[in-house]
Protein backbone atom coordinates (compact mmCIF):
# COMPACT_ATOMS: atom_id res chain seq x y z
CA UNK A 1 0.00 0.00 0.00
CA UNK A 2 3.27 2.50 1.28
CA UNK A 3 4.31 1.38 -2.33
CA UNK A 4 1.51 2.01 -4.61
CA UNK A 5 0.65 5.20 -2.74
CA UNK A 6 4.34 6.74 -3.03
CA UNK A 7 4.47 5.57 -6.58
CA UNK A 8 1.20 7.38 -7.85
CA UNK A 9 2.62 10.30 -6.18
CA UNK A 10 5.57 10.10 -8.15
CA UNK A 11 4.58 8.89 -11.45
CA UNK A 12 0.91 8.21 -11.23
CA UNK A 13 1.26 4.73 -10.83
CA UNK A 14 -1.58 2.47 -12.03
CA UNK A 15 -1.56 -0.93 -10.32
CA UNK A 16 -4.57 -1.72 -12.22
CA UNK A 17 -3.07 -1.11 -15.72
CA UNK A 18 0.85 -2.85 -14.82
CA UNK A 19 1.70 -6.13 -15.42
CA UNK A 20 4.07 -6.38 -13.43
CA UNK A 21 3.97 -6.91 -9.51
CA UNK A 22 6.33 -3.76 -8.03
CA UNK A 23 5.71 -4.58 -4.75
CA UNK A 24 7.38 -8.34 -4.94
CA UNK A 25 10.12 -6.40 -7.36
CA UNK A 26 10.87 -4.20 -4.72
CA UNK A 27 10.67 -6.34 -1.39
CA UNK A 28 13.25 -8.96 -3.37
CA UNK A 29 15.99 -6.00 -4.34
CA UNK A 30 15.16 -5.04 -0.64
CA UNK A 31 15.72 -8.39 0.90
CA UNK A 32 19.39 -8.36 -1.18
CA UNK A 33 20.82 -4.73 -0.33
CA UNK A 34 22.56 -6.52 2.44
CA UNK A 35 23.09 -10.22 1.29
CA UNK A 36 26.29 -12.26 0.33
CA UNK A 37 27.05 -11.05 -2.95
CA UNK A 38 27.19 -14.19 -4.89
CA UNK A 39 25.36 -13.40 -8.45
CA UNK A 40 23.99 -16.89 -9.21
CA UNK A 41 20.49 -18.16 -9.78
CA UNK A 42 18.66 -18.44 -6.86
CA UNK A 43 20.61 -16.46 -4.44
CA UNK A 44 19.28 -13.46 -2.77
CA UNK A 45 21.62 -10.93 -4.45
CA UNK A 46 20.93 -12.12 -7.68
CA UNK A 47 16.59 -12.00 -7.38
CA UNK A 48 17.87 -8.58 -5.98
CA UNK A 49 19.89 -7.42 -9.30
CA UNK A 50 17.19 -8.81 -11.10
CA UNK A 51 14.45 -6.91 -9.86
CA UNK A 52 16.57 -3.94 -9.81
CA UNK A 53 17.02 -4.48 -13.66
CA UNK A 54 13.12 -4.59 -13.92
CA UNK A 55 12.36 -1.58 -11.80
CA UNK A 56 14.63 0.27 -13.61
CA UNK A 57 12.87 -1.08 -17.02
CA UNK A 58 9.61 -0.08 -15.92
CA UNK A 59 10.68 3.49 -14.72
CA UNK A 60 12.47 4.01 -18.05
CA UNK A 61 9.57 3.27 -19.76
CA UNK A 62 7.30 6.12 -17.71
CA UNK A 63 9.95 8.50 -18.41
CA UNK A 64 9.69 7.48 -22.46
CA UNK A 65 6.23 7.72 -22.35
CA UNK A 66 6.11 11.08 -20.84
CA UNK A 67 8.70 12.64 -23.51
CA UNK A 68 6.47 11.22 -25.92
CA UNK A 69 3.89 13.52 -24.92
CA UNK A 70 4.74 16.53 -23.46
CA UNK A 71 2.13 18.29 -23.83
CA UNK A 72 -0.20 15.88 -21.68
CA UNK A 73 -0.30 16.90 -17.37
CA UNK A 74 0.30 14.20 -14.88
CA UNK A 75 0.53 16.35 -11.81
CA UNK A 76 3.04 14.35 -9.93
CA UNK A 77 6.93 14.24 -8.87
CA UNK A 78 8.06 13.45 -12.19
CA UNK A 79 6.34 16.27 -13.86
CA UNK A 80 7.90 18.78 -11.95
CA UNK A 81 11.24 17.05 -12.07
CA UNK A 82 10.16 17.68 -15.93
CA UNK A 83 9.66 21.32 -15.39
CA UNK A 84 13.52 21.32 -13.60
CA UNK A 85 15.32 19.63 -16.71
CA UNK A 86 15.07 23.23 -18.12
CA UNK A 87 17.11 24.54 -15.27
CA UNK A 88 18.92 21.68 -13.42
CA UNK A 89 22.00 20.22 -15.33
CA UNK A 90 22.19 16.80 -13.13
CA UNK A 91 18.45 15.85 -14.52
CA UNK A 92 19.09 14.07 -17.27
CA UNK A 93 17.22 11.30 -19.11
CA UNK A 94 19.22 8.91 -18.03
CA UNK A 95 19.55 10.29 -14.76
CA UNK A 96 15.68 9.92 -14.21
CA UNK A 97 14.51 6.30 -13.75
CA UNK A 98 17.37 5.81 -11.24
CA UNK A 99 15.64 9.17 -9.54
CA UNK A 100 12.28 7.82 -9.50
CA UNK A 101 13.46 4.01 -8.27
CA UNK A 102 15.63 5.42 -5.63
CA UNK A 103 12.67 7.96 -4.57
CA UNK A 104 10.07 5.09 -4.41
CA UNK A 105 12.51 2.79 -2.77
CA UNK A 106 13.46 5.04 -0.10
CA UNK A 107 9.97 5.85 0.34
CA UNK A 108 8.45 2.42 0.56
CA UNK A 109 10.84 0.65 2.77
CA UNK A 110 10.81 3.08 5.32
CA UNK A 111 7.51 3.94 6.13
CA UNK A 112 6.55 0.11 5.79
CA UNK A 113 8.77 -0.79 8.37
CA UNK A 114 7.84 1.94 10.90
CA UNK A 115 3.84 1.05 10.24
CA UNK A 116 4.57 -2.93 10.42
CA UNK A 117 6.39 -1.93 14.15
CA UNK A 118 3.42 0.76 15.09
CA UNK A 119 1.05 -2.49 14.69
CA UNK A 120 3.27 -4.82 17.27
CA UNK A 121 3.85 -1.93 19.40
CA UNK A 122 0.17 -0.77 19.76
CA UNK A 123 -0.77 -4.11 19.92
CA UNK A 124 1.53 -4.85 22.81
CA UNK A 125 0.50 -1.61 24.76
CA UNK A 126 -3.25 -1.30 24.64
CA UNK A 127 -3.10 1.98 26.67
CA UNK A 128 -1.59 3.41 24.17
CA UNK A 129 -4.15 2.27 21.64
CA UNK A 130 -6.79 3.29 23.27
CA UNK A 131 -5.58 6.66 24.04
CA UNK A 132 -4.75 6.61 20.30
CA UNK A 133 -8.34 5.45 19.34
CA UNK A 134 -9.76 8.09 21.69
CA UNK A 135 -7.94 10.60 19.73
CA UNK A 136 -9.39 9.90 16.30
CA UNK A 137 -12.71 8.89 17.20
CA UNK A 138 -12.70 13.04 18.91
CA UNK A 139 -12.19 13.43 15.37
CA UNK A 140 -14.46 11.62 13.46
CA UNK A 141 -17.58 12.68 16.33
CA UNK A 142 -16.57 16.85 15.10
CA UNK A 143 -17.16 15.91 11.42
CA UNK A 144 -20.04 17.00 9.80
CA UNK A 145 -19.28 14.21 6.89
CA UNK A 146 -17.46 11.23 7.95
CA UNK A 147 -16.54 10.31 4.75
CA UNK A 148 -14.95 13.75 3.64
CA UNK A 149 -10.82 13.63 3.93
CA UNK A 150 -9.06 14.67 6.36
CA UNK A 151 -8.24 18.52 6.68
CA UNK A 152 -4.68 20.25 7.30
CA UNK A 153 -6.38 21.48 10.72
CA UNK A 154 -7.40 18.00 11.38
CA UNK A 155 -3.87 16.50 11.32
CA UNK A 156 -2.84 19.91 13.21
CA UNK A 157 -4.88 18.46 16.15
CA UNK A 158 -3.73 14.72 16.21
CA UNK A 159 -1.30 15.60 19.29
CA UNK A 160 -0.68 12.04 20.58
CA UNK A 161 -0.44 10.67 17.21
CA UNK A 162 2.24 12.37 16.46
CA UNK A 163 3.68 11.39 20.07
CA UNK A 164 2.98 8.18 18.76
CA UNK A 165 5.03 8.45 15.30
CA UNK A 166 7.71 10.04 17.66
CA UNK A 167 8.09 7.17 19.95
CA UNK A 168 7.63 4.61 16.91
CA UNK A 169 10.45 6.35 15.17
CA UNK A 170 12.79 6.97 18.70
CA UNK A 171 12.43 2.47 19.42
CA UNK A 172 12.77 1.49 16.29
CA UNK A 173 14.53 4.40 13.62
CA UNK A 174 14.91 2.27 10.39
CA UNK A 175 18.05 3.58 9.82
CA UNK A 176 20.86 2.91 12.47
CA UNK A 177 21.92 6.60 11.77
CA UNK A 178 23.56 8.66 9.51
CA UNK A 179 26.66 9.08 6.89
CA UNK A 180 29.41 12.18 6.63
CA UNK A 181 32.63 12.66 5.60
CA UNK A 182 35.37 14.57 7.97
CA UNK A 183 35.83 18.00 5.83
CA UNK A 184 38.67 18.53 8.04
CA UNK A 185 40.65 16.80 10.93
CA UNK A 186 37.76 16.97 13.83
CA UNK A 187 38.87 16.48 18.11
CA UNK A 188 36.15 14.57 19.90
CA UNK A 189 37.27 13.83 23.67
CA UNK A 190 41.16 13.32 22.81
CA UNK A 191 40.73 11.70 19.77
CA UNK A 192 41.34 12.57 16.39
CA UNK A 193 38.91 11.99 13.37
CA UNK A 194 41.44 12.54 10.31
CA UNK A 195 39.70 14.60 7.56
CA UNK A 196 38.44 12.03 4.87
CA UNK A 197 37.30 9.41 6.82
CA UNK A 198 34.25 8.68 6.52
CA UNK A 199 31.73 8.35 10.44
CA UNK A 200 28.65 7.26 11.12
CA UNK A 201 26.57 8.52 13.67
CA UNK A 202 24.81 6.00 15.00
CA UNK A 203 21.54 8.37 16.16
CA UNK A 204 19.36 4.90 17.17
CA UNK A 205 21.84 4.18 20.02
CA UNK A 206 21.43 7.89 21.46
CA UNK A 207 17.62 7.64 20.88
CA UNK A 208 17.97 4.46 23.34
CA UNK A 209 20.36 6.80 26.02
CA UNK A 210 18.97 6.63 29.63
CA UNK A 211 19.93 10.19 30.38
CA UNK A 212 17.56 11.40 28.32
CA UNK A 213 14.94 8.68 27.70
CA UNK A 214 13.87 7.10 31.10
CA UNK A 215 12.84 3.84 30.64
CA UNK A 216 14.13 3.80 27.25
CA UNK A 217 12.83 0.65 26.00
CA UNK A 218 9.31 1.39 27.27
CA UNK A 219 6.80 2.63 24.42
CA UNK A 220 5.58 5.37 26.61
CA UNK A 221 4.04 8.38 23.85
CA UNK A 222 3.67 10.26 26.83
CA UNK A 223 7.04 11.16 27.19
CA UNK A 224 7.08 13.55 24.26
CA UNK A 225 4.77 15.95 26.42
CA UNK A 226 7.82 16.53 28.80
CA UNK A 227 10.55 16.81 26.92
CA UNK A 228 11.96 20.08 25.83
CA UNK A 229 12.82 21.20 22.06
CA UNK A 230 16.26 21.64 22.28
CA UNK A 231 16.62 18.20 24.08
CA UNK A 232 14.53 16.41 21.33
CA UNK A 233 16.69 18.26 18.14
CA UNK A 234 19.91 16.57 19.68
CA UNK A 235 18.76 13.51 20.86
CA UNK A 236 16.20 12.36 18.49
CA UNK A 237 17.19 12.48 14.86
CA UNK A 238 15.21 9.40 13.03
CA UNK A 239 15.17 11.52 9.48
CA UNK A 240 18.93 12.03 10.17
CA UNK A 241 20.32 15.93 10.42
CA UNK A 242 21.48 19.23 8.89
CA UNK A 243 21.45 19.96 5.40
CA UNK A 244 21.10 16.34 4.34
CA UNK A 245 18.51 15.37 6.45
CA UNK A 246 15.53 13.25 4.64
CA UNK A 247 13.44 15.05 2.34
CA UNK A 248 10.24 13.16 3.02
CA UNK A 249 10.10 13.23 7.03
CA UNK A 250 6.64 15.99 6.15
CA UNK A 251 5.16 13.59 4.11
CA UNK A 252 6.32 10.34 6.43
CA UNK A 253 4.35 11.94 9.03
CA UNK A 254 1.38 13.18 7.08
CA UNK A 255 1.29 9.67 6.00
CA UNK A 256 1.92 7.56 9.18
CA UNK A 257 -0.91 9.66 10.97
CA UNK A 258 -3.88 9.41 8.18
CA UNK A 259 -2.80 5.76 8.21
CA UNK A 260 -3.37 5.76 11.64
CA UNK A 261 -6.80 7.56 11.28
CA UNK A 262 -7.94 5.17 8.97
CA UNK A 263 -6.71 2.01 11.44
CA UNK A 264 -7.92 2.78 14.55
CA UNK A 265 -11.15 4.10 13.66
CA UNK A 266 -12.24 0.83 11.62
CA UNK A 267 -10.38 -1.66 12.22
CA UNK A 268 -8.77 -4.22 15.38
CA UNK A 269 -5.69 -6.78 15.39
CA UNK A 270 -3.82 -9.13 16.85
CA UNK A 271 0.05 -9.92 16.64
CA UNK A 272 -0.02 -13.89 15.89
CA UNK A 273 3.56 -14.90 15.71
CA UNK A 274 6.96 -13.26 14.94
CA UNK A 275 7.71 -9.58 15.25
CA UNK A 276 11.22 -10.26 16.88
CA UNK A 277 13.04 -6.74 15.99
CA UNK A 278 16.88 -7.18 14.66
CA UNK A 279 19.20 -4.68 13.06
CA UNK A 280 20.77 -6.01 10.05
CA UNK A 281 21.85 -3.02 10.56
CA UNK A 282 18.46 -1.54 8.49
CA UNK A 283 15.39 -3.19 11.18
CA UNK A 284 13.82 -6.04 10.09
CA UNK A 285 11.72 -9.06 12.03
CA UNK A 286 14.01 -12.01 12.76
CA UNK A 287 11.26 -14.50 11.64
CA UNK A 288 8.52 -11.84 10.13
CA UNK A 289 5.90 -10.79 11.59
CA UNK A 290 2.09 -12.39 11.25
CA UNK A 291 -1.13 -10.59 12.87
CA UNK A 292 -4.77 -10.70 12.00
CA UNK A 293 -6.56 -7.71 11.23
CA UNK A 294 -10.74 -7.83 11.36
CA UNK A 295 -13.22 -4.78 10.90
CA UNK A 296 -14.67 -3.33 13.65
CA UNK A 297 -18.37 -3.84 14.36
C1 LIG B 1 9.60 6.74 8.28
C2 LIG B 1 10.06 7.20 7.15
C3 LIG B 1 11.46 7.66 6.85
C4 LIG B 1 12.60 7.63 7.61
C5 LIG B 1 12.77 7.09 9.04
C6 LIG B 1 13.66 8.23 6.81
C7 LIG B 1 14.98 8.39 7.25
C8 LIG B 1 15.97 9.00 6.50
C9 LIG B 1 17.32 9.20 6.95
C10 LIG B 1 17.89 8.76 8.31
C11 LIG B 1 17.99 9.83 5.96
C12 LIG B 1 19.48 10.27 5.98
C13 LIG B 1 19.51 11.75 6.39
C14 LIG B 1 20.87 12.33 6.67
O1 LIG B 1 21.87 11.87 6.10
O2 LIG B 1 20.94 13.27 7.51
C15 LIG B 1 17.06 10.04 4.85
C16 LIG B 1 17.38 10.68 3.67
C17 LIG B 1 16.50 10.86 2.64
N1 LIG B 1 15.17 10.50 2.61
FE1 LIG B 1 14.14 9.62 4.12
N2 LIG B 1 13.15 8.59 5.60
C18 LIG B 1 11.81 8.28 5.57
C19 LIG B 1 10.93 8.49 4.53
C20 LIG B 1 11.24 9.09 3.33
C21 LIG B 1 10.30 9.33 2.27
C22 LIG B 1 8.83 8.97 2.32
C23 LIG B 1 10.99 9.94 1.25
C24 LIG B 1 10.54 10.41 -0.11
C25 LIG B 1 9.33 10.57 -0.49
C26 LIG B 1 12.36 10.10 1.70
C27 LIG B 1 13.35 10.70 0.96
C28 LIG B 1 14.64 10.88 1.40
C29 LIG B 1 15.68 11.51 0.58
C30 LIG B 1 15.52 12.08 -0.85
C31 LIG B 1 16.85 11.51 1.37
C32 LIG B 1 18.23 12.03 0.98
C33 LIG B 1 18.37 13.47 1.44
C34 LIG B 1 19.74 14.07 1.03
O3 LIG B 1 20.73 13.33 0.98
O4 LIG B 1 19.78 15.27 0.78
N3 LIG B 1 12.47 9.56 2.96
N4 LIG B 1 15.83 9.53 5.22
Amino acid sequence: MALEFGAKELFSYDPEKSSQDTSKMFINFSQGLMSFPMNIPGTTYHKCLKDQKKALNMMSDVVKERRASPEKHWDDVLDDVFKDMNTEKFLTVEFLPHLMFGLLFISFDSISWTLALAFKLLAENPLVLEALSAEHETILKKKENVDSSITWEEYKSMTFTLQVINETLRLGSVSPGFLRRAREDIQVNGYTIPAGWGIMAVTSALQLNPNTFKEPLAYNPWRWKDLESHVISKNFMPFGGGLKQCAGSEYSRVFLATFFHVLVTNYRWTNIEGGDVVRTPILKFRNGFRIKISKKG
